[in-house]
């Protein structure tokens, strides 16, 4: 080996070695796993990756079907985000209770994980709630809108009276200055859409950079502790997939069918449906930080996701808690 050679590859340890220390010890005094670290981290990078795209590449590369708020993604999926991850999770824990994992054999173990399941995920859900539905009034979102000076403005007459009909008109709007149309500061931004009304003068916390990152910490938090390992996922799929391509030696035997080999495979790597989604999730939080809101609207909503996750997952480990932990 040359000597140019051997000196970069001890650079390489080096910096590698320093990079690994410094990432433990940060990871061991915010109470993370490395994998928690980059998993957290990796919501600044999409972040970042979505600004460079915006600003570096061309107007048909940046403006394209995934900026269409009608596309079947965002309608069918993120619009629904939290049914899907709910979903997703009900099944991941299926899979994982009939898959005889070492971690809960017994009927006391299975029992203590639904009921620390079941808390996490009614907390979570709670706060999805309060953030992007209802928080005793607006919704998180809606309220640091209306705080910073956002109404919904430009709403028809004719739209008014369809849904606000009589007295409950003038109660939530006024007339504009223009004389033509209303507005109201106390109606929800969902309200403002059906309406056709114009959302605008506040600071508007992106509600997808919340559900989408929400969401994920969530899935990969609640699902990393039965984690096994990336070379024993990936062998799992290619498996599967050379079963599913071999034609069987034996043709006369009952081959299992190709369905059967799918629903073994979820039963044996239930991680993998976890993983289509969160690789969904970070798809489209990516659109969303390229084409929509600004940067700190879409940093407010990023805040607000974390702060669930250390609320639910890094409080109780913080303060040593074995209550809701698992
Ligand atoms: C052991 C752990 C178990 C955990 C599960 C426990 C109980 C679940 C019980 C039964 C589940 C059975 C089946 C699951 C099927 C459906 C239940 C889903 C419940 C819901 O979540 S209903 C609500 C669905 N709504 C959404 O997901 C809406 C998401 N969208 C938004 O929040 C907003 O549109 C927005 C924030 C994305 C954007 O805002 P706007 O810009 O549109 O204003
Ligand atoms: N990844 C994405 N794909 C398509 N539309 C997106 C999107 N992210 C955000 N949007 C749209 O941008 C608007 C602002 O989103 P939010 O405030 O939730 O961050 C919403 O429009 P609508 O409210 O008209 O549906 C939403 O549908």
């Amino acid at each position: 080996m040359s000597s140019t050679v051997r000196n970069n590859d001890e650079l390489y340890n080096r910096h590698y070695n320093i990079l690994h220390t410094r990432m433990k010890q940060f990871s061991k005094s915010i109470g993370a796993t490395s994998g928690e670290v980059l998993f957290l981290g990796s919501f600044v990078l999409n972040f970042m990756l979505g600004k460079l795209i915006h600003v570096f590449s061309s107007q048909e590369a940046v403006y394209n079907y995934y900026n269409d708020k009608r596309n079947i993604l965002n309608q069918f999926f993120v619009k629904k985000g939290w049914a899907w991850t709910t979903v997703v999770i009900v099944v991941f824990y299926i899979l994982i209770l009939r898959s005889k994992h070492p971690k809960v054999q017994s009927q006391q173990e299975k029992i203590r994980l639904l009921r620390n399941g079941l808390i996490k995920y009614s907390i979570m859900t709670f706060w999805w709630v309060l953030f992007t539905q209802w928080c005793f009034g607006l919704p998180i979102m809606d309220k640091v809108f209306v705080w910073t000076g956002g109404k919904c403005q430009k709403v028809a007459e004719k739209e008014l009276l369809r849904h606000f009909p009589g007295a409950l008109k003038d109660k939530f709007f006024s007339p504009s200055s223009d004389g033509e149309s209303f507005e109201a500061s106390s109606i929800t931004s969902y309200t403002c859409r059906k309406l056709k009304g114009a959302w605008t003068g506040g600071h508007d916390p992106s509600g997808h950079v919340f559900l989408l990152v929400h969401s994920s910490l969530y899935l990969f938090l609640e699902t990393s502790q039965f984690w096994g390992s990336w070379p024993s996922f990936f062998g799992s799929a290619r498996n599967l997939c050379g079963k599913l391509r071999r034609v069987p030696a034996d043709q006369s035997a009952e081959p299992k069918s190709k369905l059967a080999q799918v629903v073994d495979f979820f039963h044996g790597t239930p991680h993998f449906i976890v993983f289509l989604l969160l690789s969904l999730w970070w798809f489209m939080l990516l659109m969303t930080n390229i084409y929509f809101h600004s940067l700190a609207e879409k940093l407010v909503g990023l805040l607000f996701a974390y702060a669930g996750a250390l609320l639910v997952y890094y409080l109780p480990r913080y303060l040593g808690s074995s209550r809701i932990s698992t």
